[in-house]
C-alpha cells in the first residue's frame, strides 16, 4: 500500500471494460477519499452500474487496477467495510424480511440493525415474505440492507428510482445522517433532488469515458437553465443560447431565456422544438469541455 492510499475507499486507476466487441468503461480513473460524498452521473448506458459492479468486485475490468479500501475489491477484508444497493434487485422471494436482514448482518459479522427498521419504515414489513413485496417496498429493504454493518462506505446504484417522494425523503435523510457522521458515500442517480442533495462533488461517465469530476455546486448553480431540444442541426448562432449540445439527430440549446431561443429557432424554419427541463447530464455536460 502507497503512502496516504489507506484514506483512499475507491481507487480506478485506467479501468477498462469490454463486453463482447464493446467498450463500456474506457481508461477510467478517480479517487474518492473515506468521507467523500461522491455521485456518478451519465445517460442510460453510460457504464455507471458497471463501473460500481467492477468497484464491488462483482465485475472484472479487462485492464487496469482498482482498489476498494487499500486492497483488490472481492477481499473479504473490503466487502465487511462497505454496504452496496444494487439497481436491479433479486432476493429470495420466500424469505421473511427480517429473515433477509438477519442472513446479511450475519454474514457481515454484524448484529440484527433493529435501529433501522423503524428508520426506514419497514416495521410492519418485517413478517412479510420478499417475494410478496412491491417493487418500492423492496427498494427500500434491499437499500436498508446496504447500511448493515456500519460500513464505512456505502455505494448506491439509483436506490430511490422507483419509489414515492414520501420514500425518496425517508431514505435521502437516513444518507444524508450517515454522511454526517462521517460515511463515505458513490451514489449513481439521474435524480437531480438527490444528487445536489446528498453528494458534494460529482463524476460523469459519457460513453464510457470520465469526461467531468467536479464540485455539485456547478449543477445548482446552472438549475435554472430551460433546453429547448430542435430535431435536427442549428447551423446559426442564436442570441439567448447558453451552451449547444449536439447529438447525431437534435440540437440541445441550454437558455436562461427559453422564450427567445424558441423564436430564435422557428425563426430559421425549424417547427419540431421541445422546451424542457434539462437532464442532470446535460447540465453538468455543458459544464466541461465534454464532447457531446
Ligand atoms: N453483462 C453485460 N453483457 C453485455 N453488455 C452489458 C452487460 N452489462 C452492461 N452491458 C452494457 O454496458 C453498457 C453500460 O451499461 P450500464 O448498466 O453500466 O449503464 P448505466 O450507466 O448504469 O445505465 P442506466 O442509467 O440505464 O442504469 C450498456 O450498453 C449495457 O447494455
Amino acid at each position: 500500500m502507497v503512502d496516504g492510499a489507506i484514506d483512499e475507499h475507491i481507487v480506478f486507476d485506467g479501468i477498462t471494460k469490454k463486453y463482447g466487441k464493446t467498450t463500456v468503461l474506457s481508461a477510467v480513473d478517480f479517487r474518492i477519499a473515506a468521507g467523500e460524498r461522491v455521485a456518478l452521473l451519465g445517460q442510460n448506458g453510460a457504464g455507471k452500474t458497471t463501473a460500481l459492479r467492477i468497484a464491488l468486485g462483482l465485475a472484472k475490468a479487462d485492464s487496469g487496477t482498482v482498489r476498494v479500501m487499500g486492497v483488490e475489491p472481492h477481499r473479504s477484508e473490503a466487502l465487511v467495510r462497505l454496504g452496496y444497493c444494487p439497481q436491479v434487485t433479486s432476493a429470495p422471494g420466500v424469505l421473511r424480511v427480517r429473515e433477509l436482514v438477519r442472513m446479511v448482518a450475519d454474514l457481515k459479522g454484524a448484529d440484527e440493525p433493529t435501529h433501522l427498521y423503524g428508520r426506514f419504515g419497514i416495521s410492519s414489513l418485517l413478517q412479510r415474505q420478499v417475494g410478496a413485496l412491491s417493487i418500492g417496498q423492496l427498494r427500500i429493504v434491499i437499500t436498508l440492507l446496504a447500511f448493515v454493518g456500519d460500513p464505512e462506505l456505502v455505494v448506491l446504484d439509483e436506490p430511490t428510482a422507483a419509489l414515492d417522494s414520501e420514500h425518496k425523503y425517508i431514505i435521502w435523510q437516513h444518507v444524508a445522517e450517515y454522511c454526517q457522521a462521517g460515511g463515505t458515500l458513490l451514489l449513481a442517480s439521474h435524480d437531480f433532488s438527490e444528487v445536489t442533495q446528498l453528494a458534494d462533488r460529482a463524476l460523469l461517465l459519457h460513453r464510457g469515458r470520465l469526461v467531468k469530476d467536479g464540485p455539485v455546486t456547478d449543477i445548482v448553480a446552472l438549475s435554472d437553465v430551460t433546453a429547448v431540444e430542435v430535431v435536427g442541426s442549428i447551423p446559426v448562432d442564436l442570441a439567448g443560447v447558453s451552451r449547444v449540445l449536439n447529438t447525431p439527430t437534435r440540437t440541445i440549446l441550454l437558455t436562461r431565456d427559453p422564450e427567445k431561443v424558441v423564436h430564435g429557432v422557428q425563426r430559421e424554419g425549424h417547427r419540431r422544438v421541445l422546451s424542457r427541463q434539462p437532464t442532470l447530464e446535460e447540465v453538468f455536460l455543458t459544464m466541461g469541455d465534454a464532447e457531446s
